[in-house]
């Protein structure tokens, strides 16, 4: 019995998602999956079971199209919604003075309309013929292919709406990912129902405090608080493993999917990826690792992929996701765990702020133990098999220093060892930003392309930690990402879902679907970086052009 992706016969297994896939009709094959229902399930059902008969089981491509396209529509389940709370011109605009940047902030803000989405009430009224899960609230999306809400993208979404002064859509977006926790247990990697069996990095709790912080909406806390812990224990319940280093055990975060079944929206695609095993239990293994690929937000990437010896590899089917501990997830989780002790502390709930205290002082303690490697002066991922560090450059290595995930005194330090690894490793002269690793497998998450959250992230730690050359070289990564979707953006139009590392202003490309624009995260993440480094009064750069 397998673990399923989720229940639909439609959308999520069974013989009519199989034989639409494989028929390649659609060049992305997340488009059928993203296709509403015309008539009732049970209908079209019985309209396959017709095409069944007749065909003797087998539809050629023609009657395959002929029947997606009687039973099934793009159109109808999400309707553009202007957000109430858009302001043209909102503080931020007016406290840049460089006339470029400001006027790229402008057209950054003015995308925020052009991406927000509302369920249709005719999804609210027939769940059972749409992939997409119903929410209350107006939403960001990414944009292009990606036309539901994603979980982690969200964080940074929701730092550029905090940005753009747009509370109201801030605060539903918010409400929408909660209650997720409250129907599932935990936060879906995006909005569909083919993305039930796997969440996305957890940073709600993080959500949560850059709302409140912005807000000082208290009330908020005191109504989502017992939310926020119900999200941390499904990661403390479900995703732990236990590592033993000198006589001592420590626990530690990785990713794992619930299902073992081909991805519905990559479906072919995994199933050829998988084609090499050849018993079923194999098949399984690659299915659940490609999932939980999907569930670290980095789908996919050499860190997740094994040769024999335990260097990264270049083939996806040697995917082996669980067998890694990674360091942003711990990182995330120790961040996670530390504002959730705060949280407690302000609402005077002393048995819960203990509680997490605990698991933040327990994580700092583990990942100083088995993810920093003194002699390299970075953090590596574990490979849980050889019981050894991954030492390999990923871009995802350095996120404890933005988290704080170190012991208190050690901070200008690990920063000082942060950019002399960066400078040994070539990662500084790159012209486009920090590359997600630097080896090029084709993958989206490998060299060269390069990805908004991991700039912010890179940039905020080096500059947090205080250490002279690590906030002067923070300033430069950040100048080099802003002034990359400057050129890109005037040269495209558009803002891209990832950039390449080798030039300014390129954008990426590989894995397994075409470059995206939008988009969400990006824009976030720019304006992130502009509200710290272009503001007239923060201003630490001369001029711009
Ligand atoms: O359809 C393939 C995969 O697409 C998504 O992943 C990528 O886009 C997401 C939205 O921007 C982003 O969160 C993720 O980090 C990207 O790699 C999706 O999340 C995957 O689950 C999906 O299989």
């Amino acid at each position: 019995q397998n673990r399923q992706s989720c229940y639909s016969p439609v959308y999520c297994q069974g013989d009519l998602l199989h034989i639409i896939q494989s028929s390649k009709i659609f060049n992305d094959s997340k488009t059928f999956v993203d296709m509403a229902m015309i008539h009732p399930m049970n209908e079209t059902l019985k309209h396959f079971q017709a095409l069944m008969v007749e065909t003797e089981d087998n539809p050629s491509r023609e009657q395959i199209s002929e029947f997606v396209f009687q039973n099934f529509k793009t159109i109808g389940e999400l309707d553009e919604e202007f957000p109430r709370d858009f302001k043209k011109e909102p503080k931020i605009v007016k406290e840049i003075s460089d006339p470029v940047v400001r006027q790229f902030t402008q057209k950054i803000i003015e995308i925020w309309p052009t991406l927000t989405r509302k369920v249709s009430y005719h999804v609210m009224d027939h769940p059972d013929t749409h992939s997409l899960i119903p929410v209350d609230h107006p939403f960001i999306i990414p944009g292009g292919r990606f036309k539901e809400y994603y979980y982690w993208d969200s964080y940074w979404i929701l730092k550029g709406l905090l940005l753009s002064d747009m509370f109201e859509t801030s605060r539903g977006l918010v409400l929408n990912l909660l209650s997720m926790v409250e129907r599932y247990g935990f936060i879906p990697n995006g909005g569909r129902i083919y993305y039930l069996n796997r969440s996305q990095p957890p940073l709600i709790s993080l959500m949560v405090a850059d709302y409140v912080k912005f807000t000082k909406d208290f009330e908020f806390l005191v109504q989502n608080i017992g939310t926020l812990d119900k999200e941390l224990h499904f990661w403390l319940d479900k995703r732990l493993v236990k590592i033993s280093k000198d006589g001592k055990e420590y626990e530690l975060a990785h990713y794992d999917s619930e299902s073992d079944t081909p991805r519905p929206e990559s479906y072919l695609e995994d199933i050829e990826t998988c084609a090499e095993f050849e018993t079923d239990e194999e098949k399984y293994e690659c299915y659940t690792d490609l999932k939980s690929g999907a569930e670290s937000g980095w789908d996919f990437t050499s860190r997740w992929l094994f040769e024999k010896d335990g260097e990264p590899s270049f083939d996806l089917h040697k995917i082996s996701t669980r067998r890694n501990v990674p360091v942003d997830l711990n990182a995330f989780l120790f961040k996670a765990f530390k504002a959730v002790h705060k949280f407690h502390l302000i609402l005077q709930n002393e048995e819960a702020a203990r509680f997490w205290q605990e698991k933040m002082e327990k994580w700092r303690e583990a990942i100083d133990a088995i993810l920093w490697h003194e002699e390299d002066g970075t953090w590596y991922d574990y490979d849980r098999k050889l019981k050894k560090p991954r030492r390999y450059f990923w871009a995802s290595n350095l996120t404890p220093l933005w988290a704080g995930a170190f012991p208190e005194d050690q901070r200008q330090q690990r920063g000082a060892k942060t950019v002399q690894y960066l400078n040994k490793i070539g990662i500084t002269k790159l012209k486009g930003g920090v590359p997600s690793s630097l080896l090029p497998t084709g993958q989206q998450w490998d060299f060269p392309n390069a990805w908004s959250p991991y700039q912010n992230l890179i940039i905020i730690g080096l500059d947090k930690s205080k250490d002279p050359n690590a906030v002067e070289l923070a300033k430069e990564l950040a100048f080099k990402w802003v002034n990359s979707n400057i050129k890109a953006f005037h040269e495209n139009k558009v803002m891209f879902e990832k950039y390449s590392a080798e030039s300014s202003g390129s954008f990426g490309g590989g894995g397994e679907y075409q470059i995206q624009a939008g988009f969400g995260w990006s824009n976030g993440c720019v304006l992130e970086l502009i509200h710290l480094y272009f503001r007239a009064k923060t201003r630490k750069f001369v001029g711009f052009a």
